[in-house]
């Protein structure tokens, strides 16, 4: 690729508390389908900062889609026919590790999928081949690498490592389910990182997971989890996920694609 215009736009897929990108200059909007159906809500292009970037709201505009039932392979797809070949999945989390309170950054390295009964692969139907991808690491080395350097230069705390478990959803878990996921190596736990990840992996992008921490997972802490503190840490803790976004997004644009 010989100059700025012609990069590949960079994805962003905004979940609880990221419906629409402030700080977007939005140059278009596109409604589209694909093979696996629509995407969850019209693609929205724009700019950050001098980086085309495509942006989708993981639960639709407003946010109705629950996690169980967004459909992934559009979502995936949709950005990966808009050109897309590096995607940011930010994501509300909960936290298990005792370092990761709420409103606590991370960008996770590792992923366990407890999820059941969703569409989680392209390769399936009337096949040439069986196809199985190699998914040792989750999230894309170099896209969190660029994550991390942009987290380091602002006042946000941060983690650079993370077992993100994904769940069914959509209810929260009981407190020994989380005890059973931090025994087994979880740092933090969502309802959506599966399968966008493996999805992404699929198309051959790049991926990569923003996390804010909204609340304690159950039973870490000594109350109940309400929406009430979950829109708290969202509302304290979403400015810095948008500053590290604005920071790393021209170094993100700037990674090659992995296939073409
Ligand atoms: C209690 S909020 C749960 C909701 O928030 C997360 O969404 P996302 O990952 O899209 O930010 C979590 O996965 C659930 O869907
Ligand atoms: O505690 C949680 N569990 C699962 N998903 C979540 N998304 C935000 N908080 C949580």
């Amino acid at each position: 690729m010989s100059n700025e215009s012609e990069k590949a736009p960079v994805g962003i897929i905004g979940g609880t508390g990221l419906t629409t990108l402030a700080g977007l200059e939005i140059t278009g909007e596109t409604e589209c389908t694909t093979p696996w159906g629509s995407p969850s809500a019209p693609l929205v292009e724009g700019q950050l900062g001098n980086q085309k970037v495509v942006f989708l709201s993981r639960h639709g505009n407003p946010h109705r889609i629950p996690p169980h039932q967004v459909n992934y392979r559009a979502n995936l797809r949709a950005l990966y026919d808009a050109g897309v070949r590096t995607v940011i999945g930010v994501n509300a989390v909960g936290g298990i590790h005792r370092e990761m309170g709420p409103a606590h950054v991370v960008i996770p390295d590792q992923i366990i999928d407890y999820t059941w009964g969703r569409p989680s692969t392209f390769f399936e139907g009337d096949l040439e081949e069986t196809t199985h991808i190699d998914f040792t690491w989750p999230y894309d080395a170099d896209a969190r690498a660029t994550l991390v350097a942009a987290a380091k230069g602002r006042s946000v705390p941060f983690s650079d490592f993370g077992v993100y478990a994904a769940t069914q959803g959509p209810r929260l878990e009981t407190a020994a389910e989380i005890r059973k996921l931090e025994r087994d190596g979880c740092d933090l736990v969502g309802m959506t990182g599966m399968p966008e990840a493996v999805l992404a992996a699929e198309l051959g992008m790049r991926y990569v997971c923003l996390a804010l921490v909204v609340n304690w997972a159950a039973g870490k802490s000594d109350h109940i989890i309400t929406m009430e503190e979950i829109e708290e840490a969202i509302e304290q803790g979403m400015s810095g996920v948008k500053s590290i976004l604005e920071a790393s997004m021209a170094d993100l644009g700037a990674l090659t694609p992995k296939s073409s």
